[in-house]
């Protein structure tokens, strides 16, 4: 019992141990009840007042707290559903998946779609029954679930859900199909009349086609475009009703469809220029600017007015220009992401690096080409990004939520469960990427499931399986990373507790497939900054030829703790920071903390600040450090010294402050040589220059111009190198250097 509450931190909500005893009460009686019919005596009406009174009597949502209850991941149906044997609500057992049958069912209740979405149905017999369908993403983006609705569940897994009724549970999105009013496996009494029976049948499921597009049913349209064309006899006819279906298709942002449907576009296709931009546009929205911008030139020579085309036309081109050359209006980016607008229409750019093997991580991302510090590796279209967790009212997105178990209950992981929904609807619009996704890392989960399974209907995800690879592969972003870089670095004038820091502006989160493969180090040699939803990955070191290549999942903000462990993620860090921090002892680590404390405290209060015992306790600090800092860079020593810096940098001590920020450099693992400013300076002092890379920090841009102020005083002609310097780190850390001038000026 203990164990079941153990996160009691997330227990704020008064009152809330008492629900979740009750609510693990229900899972302990529906154990004890497995294999035994469900329904005694529910009538529909009973149900859906009982429904209503859980879900739907409240206008503040976004307080209340969602309990669900967890399952064990079961594998999705793998046969279309005529395989399958017809079962109705009274045939269902507790707690029991019904493997090799379906039930027809229709809606009659309001769906409240809060997180899963949730709904009384009934079946031919006016039986009703509760069903919660887990990852809704595409039945809600398509609209295709709302009272009254007809749907079909193949293998219903029948267990607790929503408050603790028994009821049908729906984890795959393809166990669930949105049946059409005429699908042969409805009961008569639901059917709508098939259109007319005479020898114009073809033109009546067309114009019933029509009619359900015009009110906004893409789904069902398409199923009557389908009758239609089965029954097409010409090819102007057939294609006709394609452009019909790809139109329909369009709407529901089935892009991989639209491009299917206008394979074979031709002349006597009635709105030829106009299928001819649906396939363009369709192509641009799937990232394939090399075909987009081909077809779009084809249509701006046929129809040279056309303004939407030409626009098509530039925007490919421009993209293809990305997607070539790594060339970017990094400015405008900026601009975009600062005016609200996080996601971006950008093409991919793949630097001189590959997916490869590595010794002990699995794959990771090697460099196929010698690099240089400051070259472009990746710039990276996110596949998904949550952006905000509010929903169109600014409310919260089920800000409480729990998964609840037998032996446990646990917060929901709101932002990774939003994007899990998100991937899941993308790939429904575009099957053509799940063999991709479904190639990154999953952990240790296996799924039955090969690919895109599945014959004749819908391709088919584990949805399990794809929660696993959005939680292992996700990360945690920045809408910008420049303005987030901004601030902290005005906060640390007075050495804010970074690690609070990042926690109070955790921002947005997505998932770039390709960055998915880059390791953890937190010696990391490539540094990954966000753009809205682009991903931009500078080298931050100079590297050799097949040298792998990674980032730094989460910032290191200290060396005065042991946790190199990645909980999430399942692995533990082995980098040499991670292992002279391992080896060096509590007691010195507790020393560390201690002496960083202190001498935040005599920055902070600048009345009280003594330079001769902050200097001492800066050497007491150095002293903790057994290895060099050029094999170990040193976190804590880095803080200390670059707030010394600026402190000399404000008081106008020019020469105290290019030595200070100089240190910070060596702190890191970097060889520099020149730079020095001596009494008296020669009158042409030698070049100042990077001969080893240390350890990427925002800090050391400000180190850069630091020193480029003080140079301007005592050795000008070493102020242009050193802004050059500032401009490249500054490059590596934000995504960019487009921005340079304008945020320091
Ligand atoms: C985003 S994936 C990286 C690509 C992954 N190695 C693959 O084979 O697809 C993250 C997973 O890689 C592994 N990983 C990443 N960095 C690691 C490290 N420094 N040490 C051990 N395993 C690591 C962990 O299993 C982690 O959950």
């Amino acid at each position: 019992m203990d164990d079941f509450l153990k996160y009691r931190t997330y227990f704020a909500v008064g009152g809330l141990e008492k629900v979740l005893l009750e609510k693990r009460k229900h899972l302990l009686d529906a154990k004890a009840t497995k294999g035994k019919p469900i329904l005694a005596n529910t009538s529909g009406n009973d149900l859906v007042s009982c429904f209503m009174e859980h879900h739907l009597d409240s206008g503040t949502r976004s307080v209340l707290c969602q309990y669900s209850f967890e399952t064990t991941p079961y594998e999705p149906c793998l046969k279309p559903v005529n395989e399958l044997r017809k079962i109705e609500i009274c045939q269902l057992r507790s707690s029991t998946h019904h493997r090799g049958s379906f039930l027809v069912l229709r809606l009659i209740s309001p769906v409240d779609e809060t997180r899963s979405l949730l709904a009384v149905a009934e079946d031919e017999d006016e039986r009703a029954i509760l069903i919660q369908i887990f990852n809704p993403a595409e039945a809600l983006a398509n609209r295709q679930i709302e009272m009254f609705s007809p749907i079909a569940i193949k293998e219903p897994l029948v267990q607790l859900v929503a408050w603790g009724e028994m009821g049908i549970r729906v984890d795959h999105p393809s166990d669930l199909i949105c049946l059409s009013r005429y699908d042969e496996n409805l009961p008569l009494v639901w059917k709508r009349g098939k259109p007319g029976r005479n020898n114009k049948l073809i033109d009546k499921w067309k114009s019933e086609g029509n009619k359900l597009y015009k009110a906004g049913q893409y789904v069902h349209s398409i199923d009557c475009y389908s009758k239609a064309l089965e029954m097409a006899s010409s090819r102007s006819e057939s294609q006709t009703l394609r452009f019909n279906r790809a139109q329909a298709f369009h709407k529901l942002g089935k892009l991989d469809a639209v491009v299917l449907e206008l394979e074979n576009i031709s002349a006597e296709m009635g709105p030829y220029e106009d299928a001819l931009y649906r396939k363009s546009r369709a192509l641009y929205d799937l990232g394939r600017f090399r075909e987009s911008s081909d077809l779009v030139a084809f249509c701006c020579k046929k129809y040279p007015n056309n303004a939407r085309t030409r626009k098509l036309l530039r925007d490919s081109i421009n993209r293809c220009v990305e997607e070539r050359s790594g060339r970017y209006l990094f400015k405008e980016m900026q601009d975009n992401v600062d005016k609200g607008i996080p996601r971006l229409e950008h093409a991919t750019y793949i630097g001189n690096v590959e997916v490869r093997k590595t010794k002990s991580c699995g794959r990771g991302l090697f460099t196929t080409a010698k690099v240089k510090a400051g070259d472009l590796l990746l710039c990276e279209k996110a596949f998904g990004y949550i952006h905000s967790l509010q929903d169109a009212h600014g409310n919260n997105i089920y800000s409480h939520g729990y998964w609840i178990g037998l032996d446990y209950a646990r917060a929901l992981p709101t932002a990774r469960m939003e994007l899990a929904l998100q991937v899941i609807r993308e790939l429904g619009c575009r099957p053509s990427s799940i063999a991709q996704l479904m190639d990154l890392h999953a952990g240790p989960y296996k799924s039955a499931v090969s690919l895109s399974q599945g014959r004749g209907e819908r391709p088919i995800i584990d949805s399990f399986f794809l929660h696993k690879i959005v939680s292992l592969n996700m990360l945690v972003s920045h809408v910008s990373t420049r303005n987030v870089q901004m601030r902290r670095s005005e906060s640390s004038m007075h050495l804010e507790d970074e690690s609070e820091f990042a926690e109070a502006h955790r921002g947005p989160c997505g998932l770039w497939r390709l960055a998915s493969y880059v390791n953890h180090s937190c010696e990391f040699n490539t540094q990954h900054s966000f753009i809205g939803d682009m991903l931009i990955l500078w080298a931050s070191k100079d590297l050799p030829p097949d040298m792998e290549i990674t980032i730094r999942y989460r910032e290191r903000n200290n060396d005065c703790s042991k946790i190199n462990y990645f909980k999430d993620r399942g692995f533990s860090c082995t980098c040499d920071i991670c292992i002279s921090i391992a080896s060096t002892s509590d007691a010195t680590l507790a020393k560390r903390a201690r002496l960083v404390k202190e001498i935040r405290a005599f920055f902070q209060n600048p009345k009280e600040r003594n330079p001769e015992q902050v200097r001492e306790k800066i050497i007491a600090l150095q002293k903790t450090y057994s290895k060099p800092a050029i094999a170990v860079p040193r976190f804590s020593l880095l803080e200390v010294k670059f707030a010394l810096a600026r402190i000399f940098d404000k008081g106008h001590l020019p020469i105290n402050a290019a030595e200070v920020a100089l240190e910070c450099f060596q702190i890191c693992g970097y060889l520099i040589s020149g730079g020095k400013i001596e009494e008296p300076m020669a009158p042409e002092p030698g070049p100042i220059l990077i001969r080893r890379w240390g350890m990427m920090d925002f800090k050391l841009v400000q180190c850069w111009m630091i020193l480029s102020r003080s140079y301007r005083l005592k050795a000008p002609s070493l102020v242009a190198p050193a802004r050059k310097y500032a401009k490249l780190f500054y490059r590596i850390c934000v995504g960019e250097d487009e921005t340079f001038s304008q945020t320091f000026s």
